[in-house]
């Protein structure tokens, strides 16, 4: 694809089909269980070859990540040079290079998994890869994954944050497309179903799963492709099911700043509309009836533009967004627009109606639907 220019003959290696490598960024409070959790994925038969980083600081120099690769249950170490230290902090696409060089020298893996350490928001980490997809990378960001200890989650969870910062446990509760409730041995019945419960507050609709020793159903966690187009039918299925009515919380006052909305709104409306819409919610921001300020940490919809034959996938992880295209709409089919956010201050009503606002709009410009 590149630096051929200067070649005199084409190569005769061309790669005749260009497959992407998925990276699942798998994310937890310290002593969760993520290393626990990819020691189990390395070591179990998946017939792939993944490659494992870890955004970890050592105890030596902090401009070197540690980084294995399994194969059929054998594992080797390599170095990952990162010049700026820790991958969420580096320069946007830095990490995303050290691993395509590295793809480079060592051949292609099939998979990427990606450790974040356990004091991160994984949302920088996410934008990262997200991004860089649409620059033609080799990589892209499949899912993130987020490991919690069912013992001492709901206590980080509950640590408030100065200048009502949200705190990175809540982070990666609200960005997580599957949450692993691990070391379920350390705790009783009761105890589990407050965590539940003040989990499904925050994320309604991330896939939950409990673990010991982070012993997870590997297809549960791997190629979820949460971030593009296919991942339609997981917006379905929140709708299908649970996601409508939000669940209520456990006994334990969590604040509940942050949380999940979603709603449903018949018609269609203009792409300009949708991107107004994004523009307003995402970056001039919104107030709550309250007078606080909503602050979108992760979205996702399903949502139907007028002359467009296809759903359109919209996805958002704080400030960015993206459009997608996927599968057509039948004839015979309402449009509809199905919408969730997972986020600070978040009120339905506001949210709802401002979308609402923009199909009717559409609607009342060319009498059409
Ligand atoms: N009781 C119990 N202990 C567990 C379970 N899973 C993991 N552990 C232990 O919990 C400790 C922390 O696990 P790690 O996998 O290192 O956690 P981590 O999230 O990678 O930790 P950091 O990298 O320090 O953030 C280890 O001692 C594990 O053996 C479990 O299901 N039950
Ligand atoms: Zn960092």
């Amino acid at each position: 694809m590149s630096g051929s220019e200067d070649e005199e003959c084409i190569p005769e290696l061309v790669p005749a089909e260009i497959t992407k490598v998925p990276v699942t960024v798998i994310t937890g409070f310290l002593g969760a269980g993520k290393t626990t959790l990819l020691n189990y994925i390395l070591t179990e038969q998946h017939g792939k070859r993944i490659a494992v980083i870890l955004n970890e600081f050592g105890e030596g120099s902090a401009i070197e990540k540690s980084m294995s690769i399994g194969q059929s249950g054998e594992l080797y170490e390599e170095w990952l040079e990162l010049r700026n230290g820790c991958l969420c902090c580096s320069v946007k696409d830095n990490g995303v290079q050290a691993i395509e060089n590295l793809m480079k020298k060592k051949g292609k893996f099939d998979y990427i998994l990606l450790e974040t350490t356990g004091l991160a928001d994984p949302g920088p980490i996410a934008s990262m890869f997200w991004i860089d997809e649409e620059l033609c990378s080799d990589i892209y960001l499949d899912g993130i994954v987020t490991v919690v200890d069912a013992k001492f989650c709901l206590q980080h969870l509950l640590e408030q944050k100065p200048d009502g910062v949200i705190n990175e446990a809540v982070s990666q509760v609200a960005l997580a497309d599957v949450i692993i409730i691990n070391k379920t041995d350390l705790v009783n019945d009761e105890e589990l179903n407050d965590l539940r419960a003040q989990l499904s507050s925050i994320n309604s609709v991330a896939r939950r799963m409990e673990t010991q020793q982070a012993q997870v159903d590997l297809p549960q966690i791997l190629d979820l492709n949460a971030y593009d187009g296919r991942s339609r039918s997981s917006v379905d299925e929140i709708f299908n099911s649970k996601g409508n009515q939000n669940t209520a919380g456990g006994s334990h006052h969590l604040d509940k700043t942050v949380t999940t909305v979603t709603f449903e709104v018949e018609g269609s409306l203009i792409k300009a509309a949708l991107n107004e819409f994004m523009d307003t919610v995402l970056w001039e921001k919104v107030t709550n009836p309250g007078g606080n300020t909503m602050d979108i940490l992760r979205m996702k919809g399903v949502t139907s533009i007028v002359d467009c034959p296809r759903r359109v996938i919209v996805q958002a992880v704080h400030e960015l967004y993206d459009r997608q295209e996927t599968t057509l709409w039948e004839e015979s089919e309402q449009r509809m627009n199905r919408l969730v956010f997972i986020g600070k201050n978040l009120e339905k009503e506001t949210l709802q109606n401002l979308f609402m606002m923009k199909v009717e709009e559409q609607t009342s410009n060319s009498g059409s639907s």
